[in-house]
């Protein structure tokens, strides 16, 4: 809600993500990536509705007690990459003493074997080890970026959601933190990477979401999105061929307010594909919710 008013910021949304899978959600500003991964968590605001299921190792997320959240979900079943890390580190302590802190209640080791794991998960995120005596405000925002993947990696949550990880850090940088993550998933466990950065979907995911206006317009394996035969949704299609080493040709038009969504489709009004039919919502099949997508992979035969 805001002003009063009812804004549907994710709708319809399903997805399935299996141990060892990384599933890459894209998508532009605004379009309901944070507030999916929020609902996830139960950080939405206490005026926000979520209906629906969302199970982890069994655990059902969505309508869980704020006790069930705090012990058993957050950073336990669930790890999270916050969006704006400074919001999510303490300001009074160090980053050393927040990740050891984090180690303590999520691990059980103390003294030593404490402060080894925290510089540990500190040197998979790449946070220099001379500066975990350093309070949040004394870091840049990459350093502060550093700081809370390595303490949303040390509980080596089954499900670890990352919310733009790579903001703020330069290639090498993204290519190291992508690769952590994608470790999180080689080692068995799930990662849902929220991203701006295509390039780095590219790298490490599985499969690839692609949200518009809060709803899944298509779903589907990363190499068919990034490579033959591409995209099959005409906003994924936009959504690649705006990047520079691609056609660099922005999609042209804005997202349209979600507290004013047309009846149909919601790219319709940006979309040189659009007709009549599409005065009708079109529903996430075969991975694509439109009525004019291209049309899927054909095997072919010699
Ligand atoms: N408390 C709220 N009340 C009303 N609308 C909200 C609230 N929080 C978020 N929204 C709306 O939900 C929409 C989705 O926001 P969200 O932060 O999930 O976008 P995003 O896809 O993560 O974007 P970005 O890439 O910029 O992080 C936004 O358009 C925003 O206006
Ligand atoms: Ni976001």
């Amino acid at each position: 809600m805001r002003d009063g008013r009812h804004v549907a910021a994710v709708s319809d949304v399903s997805f399935d993500l299996a141990a060892g899978e990384c599933l890459a959600l894209v998508g532009e500003s605004g379009c309901g990536k944070s507030v999916l991964a929020s609902a996830l968590l139960g950080l939405l605001p206490a005026n926000a509705q979520t209906s629906g299921s969302a199970v982890v190792v069994g655990v059902e997320l969505l309508g869980a007690d704020e006790r069930t959240l705090a012990r058993t979900v957050r950073g336990r079943l669930v790890g999270l990459v916050p969006q704006s890390p400074a919001a999510h580190l303490t300001p009074v302590r160090t980053v050393g003493a927040q990740l050891v802190e984090t180690v303590r209640a999520l691990t059980g080791l103390r003294g030593p074997a404490a402060s080894e794991a925290a510089t540990a998960a500190a040197g998979r995120a790449a946070f220099p080890a001379d500066h975990l005596d350093r309070y949040p405000h004394e870091l840049s925002g990459g350093l502060a970026q550093r700081a809370a993947t390595a303490i949303a990696l040390v509980g080596d949550a089954p499900l670890l959601l990352a919310d733009e990880p790579t903001t703020g850090l330069d290639r090498p940088l993204v290519d190291h933190t992508a690769d952590e993550l994608r470790r999180h998933a080689d080692e068995g466990r799930a990662l849902l990477l929220i991203t701006h950065d295509l390039a780095a979907a590219e790298r490490i995911a599985d499969r690839v979401a692609v949200m518009y206006a809060g709803r899944i317009v298509e779903l589907t394996a990363a190499d068919a999105f990034f490579g033959d035969p591409g995209p099959r949704h005409p906003y994924a299609r936009g959504l690649l061929n705006a990047l520079p080493e691609r056609e660099f040709t922005p999609i042209p038009g804005l997202p349209p307010e979600l507290g004013d969504l047309p009846g149909g489709c919601a790219f319709a009004p940006r979309c040189d594909r659009a007709d009549e039919a599409c005065t009708t919502l079109p529903r996430l099949t075969d991975g694509t919710a439109c009525h004019h997508a291209e049309e899927p992979q054909r095997v072919r035969t010699v």
